[in-house]
């Protein structure tokens, strides 16, 4: 063990094994975790080469057999909680992964308690069959399946099956009805169909309505018939599409009786499910290398005149009738239902990320020496450095922040899309907003977290063997996919708009926009001067409130241009375009402010005083940190004055001084283990060097002494000069 990283250890001011419990959510749940983390790393099947010394083909190679494998194995253990599920694939997977707190053993029980005795005898035994197959739990509420998604999906590394376990099944349980769940769920739980969710076209992502293909009734056989009428129509980017998938979710135009109704989702055999061939009509292949996920195949689909029995609409809303009647849906939203899942659940993701990343970084930043701080001195830990600590410690306290907010957006989901389940759409629009803000704020923040941790690394952060690489090109199109960031920034705004002009209108708001019914968040303008400063800033409290009055006095700026646009005789479309840079300003200060008064609100669960003072610290540190970033705001809407912002850089100093005991601890409390981490860097005995010399000599190219290339090019050149 390094001398370094003992002695941080020796100087932790708190248990950290009370620290891990809170973060999994109990005692019992870190124990479990851990229990299945090691099943994993004890299993022979799962050791293999370092992915980063394979080919693609050899990495997709090695990810669909390591998918096999925990499929079978899942099965065998008999894993059948959710959160287990994660707990497995996060190792099985490798370095990108961690645990998800969702509660799921409840809906079987539920399914015994709830269901009459003809529901019980119909669906009891194709739950238990599920139970048996171990990935995935499935009950029923009232008459419609309710299915947790979040048992599909891991979170990690990505991996070809990725997209018919985290967006197929779920938008199959869904959209189904009763009879097309029949149809299709137990071979597609059972792998014979493997699905993948085909909906970003090469000419449209974001704006899904503009969807060009096509699915055209034809009520003489009772088909649909499904068209690519464009090369910009042709589907684009679906994981799992190129190679492994035989079947598709594909979001098409539906048209009926001379008419089109809008997009609608249909289950498209793509290949053969015996030869895996691909279809008549079907044009289907991988989109080539990307930035990262090399693992998974996203793929291309032209579809030519490909027929669809009528019965492969999903209907659970929607409906075809057999002449052809169409009938809507309750809400069109609905078809959405899964970008809103997967939205929520990446919240989690940003937290695990970079989480990871702090771990890294902190754990090589306290075994790294380097420079002088004090002539004639040992050259110091370069954690000891401020500037190091100032570009680390906000970002650990950003981590913990987004963990509870992780828990909180998949808490909040679970019970808002429990309720749509039960036929109340009344809180849809809220989880729209917050999932979709959420989402864009903390992959933002996350993505740009893991650059700079992989910055304050120097030169071997730019190592493969560090890691950070893999896990920013992993991380990124988080901000991208599921709803392009700024995109979705603007969707949160529309509801606080509407909201705000709801609170104006004396309308009682409810849930996370009701502070915009506050007198006092409708801020009289005040010159800074005038206006005397009302944050306290070693005060949490005080703190949550200035975030709050910042995003309340942002979302009226934001309405008020809104609103001078429109009075200027702008379209209304116009209006919006020529707002949304501060449309896009309250969105991110909302966020921003929830983020602060989770944080804030956790602390209160928190009982032992030491874990409490030092999470109390990394709550002040990231409060102080985002005033200091965007100072400007508070000056402007008269929270701060001058003096404070002084005062707050001072105390930023004193925090990070305060972190920097526990700071190995902190990051030890993650409880990343080595296998999970893939680090060189961020080993936890932090023998970095001899290591890195180890992983070096089984590059590829170190494979023979003498490459070829130097007999093919380099002497034949010699000898011609
Ligand atoms: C454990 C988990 C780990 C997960 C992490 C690891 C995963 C492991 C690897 C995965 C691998 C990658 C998987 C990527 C998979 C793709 O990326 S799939 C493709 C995803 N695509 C998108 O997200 C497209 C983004 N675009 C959109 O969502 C919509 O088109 C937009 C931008 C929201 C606009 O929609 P629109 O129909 O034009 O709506 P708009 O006119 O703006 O609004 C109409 C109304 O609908 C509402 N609305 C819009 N959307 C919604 C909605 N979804 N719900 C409710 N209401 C809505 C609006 O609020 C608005 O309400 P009002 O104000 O009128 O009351
Ligand atoms: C790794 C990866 C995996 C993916 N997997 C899938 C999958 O499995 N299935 C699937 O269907 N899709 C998938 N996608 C596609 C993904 O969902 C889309 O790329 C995403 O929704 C963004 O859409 P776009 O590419 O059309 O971006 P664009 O919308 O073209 O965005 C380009 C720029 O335009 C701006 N912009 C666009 N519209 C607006 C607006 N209204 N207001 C302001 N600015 C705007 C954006 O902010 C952005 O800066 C994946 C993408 C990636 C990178």
């Amino acid at each position: 063990m390094n001398p370094d990283i003992v002695r941080e250890r020796e100087n932790a001011s708190f248990n950290l094994e009370l620290l891990t419990n809170i973060l999994d959510g109990g005692e019992d749940k870190t124990n479990r975790r851990r229990e299945i983390e090691s099943l994993v790393i004890g299993d022979p099947d799962f050791q293999h080469e370092d992915l980063n010394f394979m080919s693609r083909s050899e990495r997709y190679d090695a990810a669909v057999k390591k998918s096999a494998q925990m499929i079978l194995k899942l099965r065998e253990y008999g894993i059948s909680d959710p959160e287990e599920i994660y707990a497995y694939k996060r190792v099985a997977r490798g370095e990108f992964q961690e645990p998800l707190g969702v509660h799921f053993v409840m809906f079987v029980p539920t399914l015994h308690s709830q269901c009459t005795p003809e529901q019980h005898q119909k669906w009891v035994p194709l739950a238990e069959s599920f139970q048996m197959l171990g990935t995935y739990a499935q009950t029923e509420l009232g008459h419609e399946r309710f299915f947790d998604p979040c048992s599909c999906v891991h979170r990690g590394r990505p991996e070809p099956l990725d997209l018919h376990l985290g967006m197929f099944l779920p938008t199959l349980l869904n959209q189904s009805s009763p009879a097309q769940l029949d149809a299709f769920f137990m071979p597609a739980w059972n792998l014979e169909i493997i699905g993948t969710y085909a909906q970003t076209e090469m000419g449209h992502g974001t704006h899904i309505r503009a969807l060009e293909t096509t699915a055209t009734y034809d009520p003489s056989t009772q088909e649909f018939v499904l068209n690519s009428p464009t090369i910009s129509s042709i589907k684009w980017w679906p994981g799992g599409l190129g190679k492994t998938a035989n079947h598709a979710i594909v979001l098409a135009q539906l048209y009926t009786q001379g008419r089109c109704h809008g997009l609608h989702a249909f289950i498209t055999p793509i290949r053969c499910m015996k030869t895996h061939m691909p279809l008549p009509g079907v044009v289907v292949g991988d989109i080539g290398p990307k930035f990262g996920f090399d693992e998974v195949d996203n793929g291309y689909l032209k579809l030519e005149n490909v027929r669809i029995p009528r019965e492969n609409m999903l209907m659970k809303y929607a409906k075809v009738e057999p002449d052809g009647t169409y009938m809507k849906p309750p809400s069109d939203k609905l078809t959405y239902g899964t970008m809103v899942f997967i939205r929520s659940m990446i919240v989690g993701e940003s937290a695990r990320a970079l989480s990871k990343s702090c771990t890294i970084a902190i754990r090589y930043s306290a075994v790294r020496h380097q420079s002088e701080l004090r002539p004639g001195e040992p050259e110091p830990q370069i954690l000891d450095y401020q500037t190091q600590q100032f570009k680390l410690f906000p970002l650990l306290a950003t981590a913990f922040a987004f963990h509870f907010v992780g828990q909180y957006m998949s808490k909040t989901y679970h019970r808002i899309s429990g309720d749509i389940n039960q036929g109340d759409f009344s809180e849809l629009p809220e989880l729209h907003a917050l999932s979709a803000g959420l989402k864009a704020f903390t992959t933002w923040a996350a993505n740009a977290g893991i650059e700079v941790c992989r910055m304050s690394c120097g030169g071997h952060g730019y190592s493969r063997c560090s890691s950070l690489p893999d896990i920013y090109v992993t991380f990124t199109p988080t901000c991208t996919y599921e709803g392009e960031n700024t995109v979705m920034m603007l969707q949160t705004a529309r509801y606080l708009l509407k909201s705000y002009k709801q609170a104006r209108a004396g309308q009682q708001l409810t849930g996370i926009v009701s502070y915009l019914n506050e007198p006092q968040s409708r801020l009289q303008p005040h010159s800074v001067s005038s206006r005397p400063a009302i944050v306290d800033i070693n005060d949490l409290a005080s703190l949550v409130e200035a975030y709050k009055l910042r995003a309340a006095k942002l979302v009226e700026l934001a309405a008020k241009n809104l609103q001078g646009e429109l009075q200027q005789r702008k379209s209304n479309e116009d209006a919006w375009n020529n707002s949304s840079i501060d449309l896009v300003r309250a969105s991110d200060a909302h966020c921003h402010y929830v983020v602060v008064k989770l944080f804030a609100a956790k602390l209160s669960e928190v009982g032992d005083t030491a874990v409490h003072s030092v999470l109390s610290t990394l709550a002040l540190l990231y409060a102080l940190h985002g005033i200091a970033l965007n100072s400007g705001d508070f000056l402007q809407a008269g929270l701060l004055n001058v003096p404070q912002l002084d005062h707050i850089s001072q105390r930023l100093k004193a925090l990070l001084s305060e972190i920097r005991p526990d700071a190995v601890a902190l990051v030890d409390a993650f409880d990343y283990r080595d296998e999970m981490l893939n680090s060189v860097l961020g080993r936890y005995d932090g023998n970095v060097y001899e290591n890195m010399f180890e992983w070096a000599k089984r590059s590829p190219l170190n494979h023979t002494e003498v490459h070829e290339s130097q007999h093919k090019y380099l002497k034949p050149l010699q000898s011609k000069l």
